[in-house]
């Protein structure tokens, strides 16, 4: 393949950019690219684009290094890492270097830097600067697919990118990015203009997102509450907790916003492993043969976050309330028309007294692989899942549901 890109500056908010330069194959190695500098975020004192300045600084970047990153006209504003205080624009300088050096490369820090995260856990660790990759714009529906090995930076192609065409990336988790506009936008720090975001609507802000009731929860036309949400009680195994993985692209919405969108097949993955290994430290699969010790794993985690804490069984509900109640987002205080609408009052009530008996019970409408709808209870769903864990093979159980009003 030729050298796969070449930058590019244009006048509006694309910047300096990459452009392939010739026709790119999916899953071609783009950049590998060691850090200028990576701070591991552990002093407090500082914040890390303040001690990524500093490292930056200390390597013996200054202004003109600096201006190669200083963002267009068009690109400031935002709400980027917050301009350096008087106090730790002293601390950049103590060691000999001038304010101006110091304000730029700080920056060209607060615009380019990249977060560090673990894999798995998503905990951050802290931020590098990487001379190429800071050219590359973010897009919702990106053609390449980054990630951080360690310090480093990778990016792959993740579709055909014909020449000529920019080269994108996310920069939100790609669990980010199976939400709608309005939700993705709440993680940039710019306005969004990539072709996604500008062909997909704005939508009206939903009477359910006023009342703080999760974005992943549309209302139908009649007025019902429509949320999706993938649940799995897997085997010890990772090849079994991958294979049950697998059996989800038997569920057509997510399979389109798969196809759609690649990136969101890493983040159905990921937990997969993750629960995988948690259900080892957990006793493996003796663990999911527990009728006591059940373990509840979501798999897209933003849609089953959206859709409140899922439990394979009521036993294991009762068993987190202690603690789930000090988290929880209490469907009580949704009141009023909205609330009734929604027929959302009845978990409330059998959530909030705590007691040995309370059980979710909302009623709800099953829509089947065939597309043909049934209604059954979420008990009653639970109660079908754990008769499939009991036959002891991994199992999922992914229901697209409508709460039905009362
Ligand atoms: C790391 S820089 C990317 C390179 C940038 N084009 C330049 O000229 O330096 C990140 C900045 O580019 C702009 N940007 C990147 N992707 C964008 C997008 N999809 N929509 C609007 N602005 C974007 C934002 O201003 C963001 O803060």
């Amino acid at each position: 393949m030729c050298a796969a890109y070449t930058c590019r500056t244009s006048p509006d908010w694309r910047g300096s950019h990459l452009v392939a330069s010739c026709h790119i194959p999916p899953g071609a190695v783009l950049l590998t690219e060691a850090p200028a500098a990576t701070t591991c975020g552990d002093d407090e004192s500082e914040s890390v684009e303040a001690a990524l300045a500093k490292a930056l600084l200390e390597s013996g970047r200054g202004s003109d290094w600096a201006a190669r990153f200083a963002a267009a006209p068009q690109q400031r504003g935002g709400e980027a890492a917050p301009p350096l205080s008087d106090e730790a624009l002293r601390r950049l300088c103590a060691s000999g270097v001038d304010e101006v050096a110091a304000l730029a490369v700080y920056d060209a820090v607060r615009h380019n830097a990249f977060g560090l995260e673990t894999p798995l856990l998503g905990v951050e660790h802290g931020a590098a600067f990487y001379e190429t990759a800071a050219k590359l714009n973010h897009s919702c529906d990106p053609n390449c697919l980054s990630t951080r090995l360690g310090g480093n930076f990778a990016l792959f192609a993740v579709a055909a990118i014909e020449e000529g065409s920019e080269l994108f990336h996310s920069y939100l988790p790609p669990r980010l990015l199976v939400l709608p506009r309005r939700a993705r936008r709440a993680h940039l720090h710019f306005p969004c203009r990539c072709s996604r975001c500008e062909a997909e609507p704005e939508e009206p802000p939903s009477p359910l997102a006023q009342l703080g009731w999760p974005a992943a929860h549309a209302a139908t036309a009649e007025g019902h509450l429509v949320g999706r949400f993938s649940l799995l009680c897997a085997g010890g195994a990772p090849r079994e907790v991958v294979a049950a993985g697998a059996g989800l692209l038997s569920n057509a919405p997510l399979v389109s916003t798969l196809r759609q969108r690649p990136l969101a097949a890493l983040q159905v993955c990921l937990p997969l492993l993750a629960s995988s290994w948690q259900a080892r430290a957990m006793g493996g699969a003796d663990a999911a043969a527990d009728d006591e010790g059940g373990w509840c794993v979501s798999l897209a985690s933003d849609l089953a976050a959206a859709a409140g804490v899922l439990y394979c069984s009521a036993v294991c509900q009762r068993a987190d309330w202690p603690s789930h109640r000090n988290h929880c987002t209490p469907v009580a205080a949704v009141s009023g028309s909205d609330a009734a609408a929604a027929g959302i009052s009845r978990l409330s009530e059998s959530e909030d007294d705590g007691g040995e008996d309370d059980e979710v019970d909302v009623p709800i409408r099953r829509v089947g692989a065939g597309g043909g709808a049934d209604t059954e209870t979420l008990e009653q769903s639970w109660e079908r899942m754990q008769a499939s864990v009991a036959s002891g093979r991994a199992q999922r159980l992914d229901v697209q549901y409508e709460v039905l009003q009362r």
